[in-house]
């Protein structure tokens, strides 16, 4: 049985700006008071598990014992398949640094266009959101979108590798698509939902 989240004030434990933004919108039908693990001054914790639910619970874990506030973290990545799931947990640093994602998605299509040119762009991205409590108390949840690599990136909305993400059954890439359509169908907003219906649920 899932610890239900009462209202209050909750930890955005991410430090991407992108990722706090898409969270905000997600929440902003539940009446929380958020806050972002930026705007307390809270540490980057260094991601040392080998899967987004280990990496999601380190973040969460570590901004609630922090803040003393119950804190949502987000593990995410891109996983391709011609790359064997790379760059996966890694998707972050791949971008190195600074952050650039622009060097990062020029790296994925190097190493596919390295493979052939028949090589499958079928990739996912996948999202592990730990919610956790100053107890140490956390529950995880998955999400996942499936689509296809295009080349070369499109659109500047979203963050991250959007602009070369076409998820399947759409035209456009998550770069050229309004946030609310991609919060309908994204991998953050397959495992917000899971997290909704069990920690906001109503006891009927
Ligand atoms: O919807 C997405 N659209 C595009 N790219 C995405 C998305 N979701 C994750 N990604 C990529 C970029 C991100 O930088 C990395 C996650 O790495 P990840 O360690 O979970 O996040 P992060 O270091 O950027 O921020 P933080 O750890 O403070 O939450 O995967
Ligand atoms: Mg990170």
């Amino acid at each position: 049985m899932s610890r239900t989240l009462e209202p209050g004030r909750l930890v955005i434990a991410s430090h991407n700006a992108g990722k706090v933004r898409e969270i905000a919108d997600l929440l902003a039908p539940f009446g929380m008071d958020v806050v972002s693990a930026g705007e307390l001054g809270l540490p980057e914790p260094e991601e040392t598990e080998d899967s987004f639910a280990g990496n999601a619970e380190l973040k969460a874990l570590a901004a609630a014992a922090a803040a003393g506030l119950p804190a949502l973290a987000d593990d995410s990545g891109l996983s391709v398949y011609a790359l064997g799931g790379d760059p996966g947990i890694y998707s972050a640093r791949w971008a190195g640094p600074d952050r650039n994602f622009g060097a990062a998605m020029a790296l994925v299509e190097e190493k596919l266009q390295t493979i052939g040119a028949e090589v499958s762009r079928d990739a996912h991205f996948v999202c592990a959101l730990s919610l956790a409590w100053p107890d140490r108390h956390v529950e995880t949840f998955e999400g996942r979108v499936d689509g296809t690599l295009v080349w070369p990136p499109r659109g500047d909305k979203g963050f991250g590798y959007d602009p070369i993400f076409r998820p399947a059954g759409h035209d456009i890439t998550f770069g050229e698509m309004e946030p609310a359509r991609k919060h309908a169908i994204s991998h953050r907003a397959d495992a917000f939902a899971k997290l909704i219906r069990a920690v906001f649920r109503s006891d009927d």
